[in-house]
């Protein structure tokens, strides 16, 4: 039985073009984990209404943050692949849920070597239905139909593990270590607040009213909210912060349904007038730079405290490819690499 290692992130349209955004819209939002409606209502939703205007303002904001070698999303995947790929001795590919390299591509690279077992390594730290779920469900739907003679073993959400706190942490101290700053604030991507009750393993413990996240709970192990406090708090212990010198927020939301909050473009806002002059701001649901981070919180964040009174702005830079990060991933890789049976480890 011969190993390897899928790191499995979200996507990115193939290139600015209207027409690869609205091709890459098209795949991510019909996708039933991320616009869970009956698939007539998502239809009539995404290519009925979102398709018609989205990719215009998409592909402008792409744009702007687009480097030569492509997509920062893609581009960063494969420079930490290739990190990785140096620390440890079997093969590791990449794959994107949505767009190119496609998951069924990654496998078949990793087929082609010989691998029969592949440690899937979604690079999300917090688990969401929109994100670690639907890559689990698409690649055992591929394996089952395409690739009968491989197994995997998917390494849990590591949304406080040491390794992982201790990495975005230092990643967090050496980006301030020159600047000025009076509050962090931890911005997470959203999801609607039904995706938090559906993902509710118990079917009655999350109640998304600001107490069931800290109460212990078997819910938890599913719970994206619960999982991103969890990040927070844990890295404002490994730093020292002291109560109100940051906060967690959410970003990105869709549509008009509620979804989780506070909103980071509102807290931007509320934070400048009540004069928090110094903000930074760090992505912790993100491993790899993109559009929500470059775009969203680098420019669009950023204007919008300055324009309303703060005076310093520094975006936090994902982990991308830090080499810290890269030994953290390679030595989960080598642990696993090392059982003789595939056991999920970390
Ligand atoms: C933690 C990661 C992410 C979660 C959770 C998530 C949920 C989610 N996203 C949308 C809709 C969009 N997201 C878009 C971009 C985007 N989303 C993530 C990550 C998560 N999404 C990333 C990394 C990116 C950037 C990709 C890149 O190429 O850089 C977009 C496209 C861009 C845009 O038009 O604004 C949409 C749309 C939903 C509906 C959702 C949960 C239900
Ligand atoms: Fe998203």
């Amino acid at each position: 039985m011969k190993k390897g290692v899928l790191l499995v992130n979200l996507g990115s349209p193939d290139s600015t073009e209207v027409k690869d955004v609205k091709r890459y819209l098209d795949q991510f939002l019909m996708d039933e984990r991320v616009i869970d409606v009956p698939y007539l209502v998502r239809a009539f939703i995404v290519r009925g209404i979102i398709l018609r205007t989205r990719p215009k303002k998409s592909a402008e904001a792409y744009k702007r943050i687009w480097w030569e070698e492509g997509s920062p999303l893609i581009v960063l995947t494969e420079r930490l692949q290739k990190k990785v790929q140096q620390l440890v001795d079997i093969p590791v590919s990449i794959a994107m849920r949505y767009g190119n390299p496609s998951l069924e591509a990654g496998m078949r690279e990793l087929a082609s070597q010989g691998v029969t077992e592949i440690l899937l390594v979604p690079l999300y730290p917090q688990f969401a239905m929109a994100t670690t779920e639907t890559i689990l469900v698409l690649a055992e739907k591929l394996r089952s139909t395409k690739f009968p003679n491989i197994r995997f073993t998917e390494i849990p959400a590591f949304y406080s593990h040491p390794d992982y706190v201790r990495v975005l942490s230092e990643s967090i101290k050496e980006a301030l270590q020159e600047k000025d700053w009076n509050h962090i604030l931890f911005s997470y991507h959203g999801v609607p607040e039904r995706h938090i009750k559906k993902s509710d393993i118990t079917k009655s413990h999350c109640k998304i009213d600001g107490q069931c996240c800290q109460s212990s709970s078997p819910a938890h192990q599913y719970c994206y909210r619960h999982q991103c406090y969890e990040t927070t708090k844990q890295v404002a212990e490994y730093l020292g912060l002291k109560e109100g010198t940051y906060s967690t927020s959410f970003q990105s939301r869709l549509g008009r349904d509620p979804w989780l909050q506070p909103y980071t473009d509102q807290t931007i806002e509320n934070m400048a007038h009540q004069g928090v002059n110094k903000l930074a701001v760090v992505t912790p649901a993100f491993v790899s730079d993109c559009l929500e981070t470059l775009e969203e919180i680098g420019m669009e964040g950023k204007d919008e405290f300055l324009e309303n009174g703060g005076s310093e702005f520094h975006l936090i830079p994902c982990l991308n490819d830090r080499n810290d990060w890269a030994q953290v991933l390679s030595r989960w890789v080598s642990e696993w690499a090392a059982e003789p049976e595939s056991v999920t480890h970390v």
